[in-house]
């Protein structure tokens, strides 16, 4: 299988704002891709549209060949598709280990599910918070939290909208390590703002702008585009 996430035409206006324009995208299994892109590009409604918080107004998602557009978020992540979105999704009121053994067990036998969690706490760095709870956590550590519990449930594909917001520049830099070490089993896309991070961690990148990919490829080629400093970095990259 080459291609795990496909899009074609992808599109979705909101009245007469057209937020996402006929994108054509794709990744492979295992693929990091980074999604940038000035503000109001359609980054968000991209990621909405990928997890099944917006339906495409047309055009179409496929997740390993089978198509997937508009299914609702249970469906879209029963499918293999693991999203962490900046709206928490840890139950405050659980322990961490609680909260990942959620998602663990929903698709998977007890023992199984035990080795998802003891995987996704190494991957993540998280096994000295399992018996915490979740809204004692400072939040570089609840992040870390969020991800292990999305990774939990062992996706072959993890969306992660912003995951550096809010982090300090160490808590940003151990995250990317996290993320990379994710990546080792499944596929992961970003959408991020923080450029340091980006430059840091991505392999491949995608700029989005008014609704449409601008350019996509490796990071230093995409980086160093001229449309993309023009539009998206500004003088600042200079
Ligand atoms: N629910 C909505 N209703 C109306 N317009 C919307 C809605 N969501 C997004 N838009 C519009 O769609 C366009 C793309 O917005 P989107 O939030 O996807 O961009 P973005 O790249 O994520 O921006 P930012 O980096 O600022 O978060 C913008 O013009 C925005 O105003």
């Amino acid at each position: 299988m080459n291609t795990l996430l496909q899009t074609k035409n992808l599109t979705k206006s909101f009245g007469g704002v057209v937020a996402l324009d006929n994108v054509d995208f794709s990744i492979k299994p295992k693929e990091l891709r980074c999604i940038i892109g000035p503000n109001g590009a359609g980054k968000s409604t991209f990621f909405r549209c990928l997890t099944g918080q917006h339906i495409p107004t047309t055009g179409n998602v496929f997740f390993k060949g089978r198509e997937i557009t508009g299914r609702q978020m249970h469906e879209i992540s029963g499918c293999g598709i693991g999203t962490k979105t900046q709206v928490p999704n840890l139950f405050d009121d659980m322990t961490v280990y609680e909260n990942l053994w959620l998602s663990a067990s929903s698709n998977a036998s007890k023992n199984e599910a035990q080795d998802r969690i003891s995987e996704a706490a190494r991957l993540t760095r998280t096994e000295s918070l399992l018996d915490e709870f979740p809204k004692n956590l400072a939040h570089g550590l609840r992040q870390r939290a969020e991800l292990a519990m999305v990774i939990s449930a062992a996706p072959d594909l993890v969306l992660l909208d912003e995951p550096a917001a809010g982090l300090t520049h160490a808590e940003t830099c151990q995250l990317a390590k996290i993320i990379q070490a994710v990546n080792e089993k499944s596929a992961v896309v970003i959408v991020e703002h923080d450029m340091q991070f980006v430059r840091e961690i991505a392999d491949k990148i995608t700029v989005l702008c008014q609704g449409a990919i601008l350019i996509e490829g490796s990071a230093e080629a995409v980086l160093s585009d001229a449309r993309v400093r023009e539009v998206y970095l500004g003088r600042k990259a200079a």
